[in-house]
């Protein structure tokens, strides 16, 4: 995708992004939105992080004024869905997590038709197009008909659709599924320059490795609720993992942990790497100065995992397994692949 996105200014109801607050919704018994709280706010990208079943979806789609609730108050960029869905629909891109095309259409048309349902002239539906098709890198396959895309080629197609009306607010589920890694990076670059200039952006996805480095915030949601600050609080404090690495004389660095009362327990040994359990990041500098006023030569100290990462697992390992049963997320996280292991 291109670095020279066509952006405007938004829509000053952008400055309100997104507020919900106690949201619930239920497809019969499945209790798939229970509690959920949260803002995200313009001019950055907040994840919505939780495992499959979470209520992620059921949650966008309230947004987007597809689904109703039960209960609670939402707002997106100053309207209620349920009270102003036009207002919330003219504010508002939604990228699906699989796109609904129309087969025969090609790119172009298909781009084009969806400016034209926004309210476009033929004319500026034509150079929206063009501005899109050259954002989302799809020159080569501009006259293609959808049917014959590739997933990826799909993400693109959708996130183009989503930015026809150049909404305030973005709503992006799974927006990197499918994509190659450099897609991937390009993605990012985008959402982020689209976020950079006052855009409320709202990505959901069960990959953490790939929201650490794109959103600014994050919300996790176990089981159709958005977990507490508390809780995220506790999880933040616990120890994890930090990997680190030397060069120079192999056992330096389990003689200088010993002198340094690193307990045994909080150190294992995963391929040429060390990882030790520290608890907070003023406890790994205090080690890290430990270790080279030892003369251990660190070519390598950094968490082993990423934020999003640890603390989703953090929150798993002090959760209270009798609030463990519910619609989906029963099990811990793979953070590489989002299932419920
Ligand atoms: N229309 C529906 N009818 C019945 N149950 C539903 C419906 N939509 C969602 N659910 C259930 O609600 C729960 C939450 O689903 P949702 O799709 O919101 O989760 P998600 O966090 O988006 O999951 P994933 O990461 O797998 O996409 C699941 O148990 C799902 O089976």
């Amino acid at each position: 995708m291109t670095q020279t996105p066509y952006v405007t200014a938004p829509s000053p109801s952008g400055r309100d992004g997104i507020v919900v607050t106690g949201l619930r919704r239920s497809f019969g018994d499945v209790h798939a939105v229970r509690d959920m709280t949260f803002t995200a706010r313009p001019g950055r990208v907040t994840a919505l992080i939780g495992p499959n079943g979470a209520g992620k979806t059921t949650l966008l789609l309230m947004l987007a004024t597809l689904l109703a609730p039960d209960a609670g108050t939402l707002s997106v960029a100053g309207h209620d869905p349920v009270t102003s869905p036009g207002a919330v629909r003219r504010a508002t891109g939604w990228m699906p997590d699989v796109l609904g095309s129309w087969n025969a259409l090609s790119v172009r048309r298909a781009i084009e038709t969806t400016a034209l349902l926004y309210g476009m002239t033929a004319e500026r539906a034509r150079e929206r197009a063009e501005e899109l098709i050259t954002l989302v890198s799809l020159e080569d396959i501009a006259s293609a008909q959808t049917r014959s895309l590739s997933r990826g080629q799909k993400q693109r197609l959708s996130l183009a659709r989503a930015l026809v009306h150049d909404p305030s607010v973005l709503l992006l589920d799974e927006p990197a599924s499918g994509l190659d890694p450099a897609a991937r990076v390009a993605l990012r670059e985008l959402v982020r320059g689209l976020a950079r200039d006052g855009r409320t952006v709202l990505v959901s996805s069960h990959v953490l490795a790939e929201l650490e480095e794109l959103a600014d915030d994050a919300v996790f949601v176990e089981q159709g609720s958005t977990v507490s600050a508390e809780r995220l609080a506790r999880a933040a404090s616990s120890a994890r993992p930090w990997r680190i690495r030397t060069t120079g004389s192999p056992e330096l660095l389990p003689q200088a942990l010993a002198d340094l009362q690193v307990p045994a327990a909080a150190v294992s040994t995963v391929g040429d790497s060390l990882l030790v359990a520290v608890s907070g990041e003023d406890s790994a500098a205090d080690l890290l100065a430990g270790l080279v006023h030892r003369g251990v030569r660190v070519s390598t100290f950094a968490p082993a995992v990423g934020d999003f990462e640890r603390t989703f697992l953090d929150l798993d390992r002090h959760s209270d397994p009798a609030e463990r049963s519910g619609p989906g997320g029963d099990g811990p996280l793979d953070p590489h692949t989002g299932d419920v292991r």
